[in-house]
């Protein structure tokens, strides 16, 4: 089995690189069809979301897309502040367009949640979201998710945009902590 330390942590493979992309071109696929002509914003939550945005959105094939990011920050170690920070803000002008917004994970939800409230003062058409990973065990908030990826457990994760401290965004593969 696969495994990893990051700092003082041991991590186990969790999900191969290759189902993440299965799950990316389903999801780009469904997009492709739902979103046709409606001239679509992808807001990208970085830091996390950015390998995820990057696969999903070379996926689009719709060309009347366009993709901004969004820098936002609550978690510190392995656990969430409940204090979403925002380091970049939006500056396209959101007021009648679809908008779409892509997060690498919804844990508490407590981020997704700050985002919706930012973004419907902002008078969009309509706010789609998008996520590659759900806890729905570690849900706190009710949020209506469009489309998601892949259901996970409560369990601390790394890999593929998503960090351990800083640490771990690089690796392909998605890994779970042991032993936490
Ligand atoms: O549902 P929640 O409990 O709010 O957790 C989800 C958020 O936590 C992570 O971001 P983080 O705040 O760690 O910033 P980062 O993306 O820069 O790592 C992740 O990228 C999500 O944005
Ligand atoms: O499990 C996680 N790992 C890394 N970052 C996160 N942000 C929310 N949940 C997680």
């Amino acid at each position: 089995m696969k495994q990893v330390k990051i700092l003082d942590k041991e991590f186990k493979l969790f999900i191969p690189y290759e189902k993440i992309r299965s799950e990316v071109e389903k999801m780009a696929e469904k997009m492709n069809n739902e979103l046709a002509n409606k001239n679509p914003l992808f807001i990208c939550i970085l830091n996390g979301s950015f390998m995820f945005a990057a696969e999903l959105f070379k996926r689009i094939d719709l060309l009347d897309s366009e993709i901004t990011f969004v820098k936002l920050a609550s978690y510190e170690g392995d656990k969430t502040t409940g204090n979403v920070k925002q380091l970049i803000g939006i500056n396209e002008k959101i007021e009648g367009r679809t908008v779409v917004v892509l997060e690498d994970i919804v844990d508490t939800g407590i981020t997704i949640e700050n985002i919706l409230k930012q973004l419907e003062g902002m008078n969009p058409k309509e706010v789609k979201i998008a996520t590659l990973l759900l806890k729905p065990d570690a849900l706190q908030k009710q949020v209506q998710l469009d489309y998601i990826g892949l259901e996970i457990p409560n369990d601390f994760i790394v890999g593929y945009g998503l960090d351990y401290d800083g640490y771990g965004r690089n690796l392909i593969d998605i890994y779970s902590v042991i032993n936490d």
